[in-house]
C-alpha cells in the first residue's frame, strides 16, 4: 500500500501548479505582446480599410462558411460606394480593388507579383507550373514560354485545319438546341489539342485527359472556397481526396506519354534527345540543341508548344521532362475554360441581339464574299467589328473575375490615402472595374461600340483587364483571340444563331458573378 503524502508534499504540488499557472499567463502574454507588435501596422492599416459588416474575431469568416458568392456579394454591394473593401478570414486579410489607378499599381509593378497561399493548392496537384510559382523560377518559366506565343502566324494552318473540323461537326448540329458551353468547350478542347501537342492527338486518352483537368478544376476551387478543407489532413477524409488522387493519375499519364512519343517521333527523324541543351545525333554525336523548329518550320508543319518547350533551352539548361509536364498541364488549365467561357458568352449574346449578329455576318460577307475558302490570319485582321463584340463580350463576363497577388510590401494607393499592409492577399475585382459607370457610360448594356478607338484612348489603360497587364498577364491573350475569331467567325459565315425557347437573355446577365452560365441557342443555315 502506498504511504498518504505528507503535509509539506502536498504543499510543495500546490505551489508547482501554481507557479506553472502564472508561467503559463506570462509565457501567453509576451507570445501574445510579440504577436500584436509585430502586427501592429498590420492590422492599423487593415482597420481603416472599409469592410462590409462583419462578427468579432471571426471576422466574415461566417459568410464564407455560408458560402463565397454570399461572402463576395457583399463586398460588390460595398464597393458600389467606394474603390477598396476588406474581408477578413479568421486573421487573414483580403483586399478588393476596383480603380484603375491602383490596378495599375499592382498589375504593373515588378514587386507585387506572387500568387496568394490559395494557389499551393494547384501547386501540389500539377506542381509547380508557370502560373503558381513565383520569383526567379516563375521568371525564368516565362521567359521561355511568353515567346512561344508570339508566333500567331505558326498557329495558323492549325487553325484552318481546325476550322473544316468545326464546320463538319456543325452541319451535325443544325436546327437542334444546342449547350454553348459544352459546344464551345469541345471546340477549345481540340484546338489546344492540336496546338499542345501536335497533330493526331484526338483519341479516347487526350478526351479523358481534358476532362480529367477540368474536373480537378473543379475540386480546387471548391476546395480553396471552404478553407477547413485546405490542410491535407482534413481534405484526405473527404470523397473528393481520393477523386483527385485518380484524375492525377489520368492527367500524368497522358502528359508523360505525349512527352515520350513525341521524343520517339523526333528520334525518328534523325534527333536523338537532348541533354542538357545537347542532343546525340543518330551516331551517338553529341551536337548543340538548336535546330528542331528550324528543322520543323521547314517542313509542312509548325512545330507544337510541347515540341518547342522540349527543344528550348535558357541559360545553358533545359526543362526536364517533369517541368515540360507542369507547363503542358498549367497551359490547358488556364486556357481551356477561359476560352470556352468567352465563346459561349458570345454565342449567347449574338442569339439574343440579332442586330449586333447581323453586323457581325455583314463584316464577313464583305471579307469572304461568297467564298467558302478557310480563314487566314490576314482575314482574321479584318475583322473589326467581331473584334469589339469579343472584347465587349470580356468586359461584360470576364472568365477570370479576380485577379490576385500576395503583398510583399505594403501598398500605398494611388485613389485614396489608404495603404494596404504587406501580407495581405490583393484581389483586383475586374468585374466590378468592367462594370464602371465613369469608365463605360451603360454598364450594363452590351455596346461593341465601347471599344471603339476613340473611346479606347480617352479611358484609363487600366480599364479593362480581361487577360489582366503587366509583366504577369496572361501568355495565352494573342493566341486565344486568334482562335476564338477563327471558331466564331466560322460559325456566323454560315449560320443564323437564334435564342432557345425559355432561354435567360444573356446580354441581360450582366450583375451576376456566376462563372458557368449555361445558353442553349439553335443554329440555321445563313443564306447568301
Ligand atoms: C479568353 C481567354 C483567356 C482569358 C480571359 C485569360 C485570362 C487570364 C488571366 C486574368 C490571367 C491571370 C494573370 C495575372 O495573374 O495577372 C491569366 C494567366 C495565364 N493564362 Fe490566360 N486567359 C485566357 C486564355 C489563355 C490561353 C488560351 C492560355 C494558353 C493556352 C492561357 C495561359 C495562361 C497562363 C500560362 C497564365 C499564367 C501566366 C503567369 O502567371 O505568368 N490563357 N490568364
Amino acid at each position: 500500500m502506498m504511504d498518504k503524502p505528507s503535509v509539506m508534499e502536498e504543499l510543495l504540488a500546490e505551489c508547482i501548479i501554481y507557479w506553472l499557472f502564472i508561467l503559463g499567463i506570462i509565457v501567453s502574454s509576451v507570445v501574445a505582446l510579440h504577436y500584436y507588435l509585430s502586427k501592429r501596422r498590420y492590422y492599423q492599416l487593415a482597420r481603416k480599410i472599409p469592410a462590409p459588416p462583419g462578427l468579432p474575431i471571426i471576422g466574415h469568416a461566417f459568410n464564407i462558411l455560408m458560402g463565397t458568392e454570399e461572402a463576395f456579394r457583399n463586398v460588390w454591394n460595398t464597393m458600389s460606394d467606394c474603390d477598396v473593401c476588406k474581408l477578413w478570414l479568421g486573421t487573414r486579410l483580403f483586399v478588393f480593388i476596383k480603380n484603375p489607378a491602383d490596378i495599375e499599381l499592382v498589375l504593373n509593378s515588378r514587386i507585387h507579383l506572387c500568387k496568394p497561399s490559395e494557389s499551393n493548392l494547384l501547386k501540389t496537384c500539377l506542381g509547380d507550373g508557370i502560373n503558381t510559382v513565383s520569383g526567379c523560377q516563375w521568371k525564368s518559366y516565362r521567359q521561355l514560354i511568353a515567346p512561344m506565343f508570339q508566333w500567331s502566324q505558326t498557329f495558323q494552318p492549325i487553325l484552318r485545319n481546325y476550322s473544316r473540323i468545326l464546320d463538319d461537326r456543325l452541319l451535325k448540329n443544325v436546327g437542334k438546341d444546342i449547350d454553348c458551353y459544352n459546344y464551345m468547350s469541345d471546340a477549345v478542347m481540340e484546338l489546344l489539342l492540336i496546338s499542345i501537342f501536335g497533330e493526331n492527338t484526338d483519341t479516347e486518352e487526350s478526351k479523358k485527359y481534358f476532362e480529367a483537368i477540368q474536373k480537378l478544376k473543379e475540386i480546387i476551387r471548391y476546395r480553396q472556397n471552404k478553407f477547413w478543407l485546405h490542410p491535407d489532413l482534413i481534405f484526405n477524409l473527404t470523397k473528393y481526396s481520393k477523386l483527385q488522387k485518380d484524375l492525377l493519375r489520368i492527367i500524368n499519364r497522358f502528359t508523360r506519354q505525349a512527352i515520350k512519343n513525341r521524343k520517339r517521333a523526333l528520334m525518328e527523324q534523325g534527333y536523338g534527345w537532348p541533354k542538357n541543351g545537347y542532343f546525340e545525333d543518330q551516331n551517338g554525336n553529341i551536337e548543340h540543341n538548336n535546330n528542331i523548329t528550324t528543322c520543323l518550320k521547314e517542313g509542312d508543319r509548325s512545330p507544337s508548344l510541347l515540341e518547342l518547350m522540349m527543344e528550348v533551352s535558357h541559360n545553358g539548361t533545359t526543362l526536364m521532362d517533369s517541368e515540360i509536364q507542369n507547363q503542358v498541364d498549367a497551359l490547358v488549365l488556364e486556357g481551356l475554360d477561359t476560352t470556352a467561357l468567352t465563346g459561349s458568352f458570345f454565342l449567347g449574346v449574338m442569339a439574343d441581339r440579332p442586330d449586333i449578329q447581323e453586323r457581325c455576318a455583314i463584316e464577313l460577307s464583305q471579307i469572304f464574299g461568297d467564298s467558302d475558302r478557310q480563314v487566314t490570319f490576314e482575314d482574321t485582321l479584318q475583322m473589326k467589328y467581331l473584334e469589339r463584340c469579343l472584347m465587349e463580350t470580356l468586359r461584360i463576363h470576364p472568365p477570370v473575375p479576380f485577379i490576385t497577388r500576395e503583398l510583399q510590401q505594403e501598398l500605398r494607393l494611388a485613389s485614396t490615402c489608404l495603404t494596404i499592409p504587406a501580407n495581405s492577399t490583393l484581389m483586383v475585382d475586374v468585374k466590378k472595374l468592367h462594370m464602371n459607370e465613369e469608365l463605360y457610360s451603360s454598364p450594363d448594356v452590351f455596346d461593341p461600340d465601347n471599344f471603339l478607338l476613340e473611346k479606347c484612348v480617352s479611358r484609363h489603360y487600366y480599364s479593362f483587364i480581361p487577360f489582366s497587364a503587366g509583366p504577369r498577364s496572361c501568355v495565352g491573350t494573342k493566341y486565344s483571340m486568334l482562335s476564338l475569331k477563327v471558331l466564331l467567325s466560322s460559325i456566323l459565315r454560315k449560320y443564323k444563331i437564334f435564342p432557345s425557347s425559355g432561354q435567360e437573355s444573356a446580354s441581360m446577365m450582366t450583375k451576376d458573378t456566376r462563372r458557368t452560365e449555361r445558353f442553349v441557342i439553335k443554329m440555321e443555315h445563313r443564306k447568301r
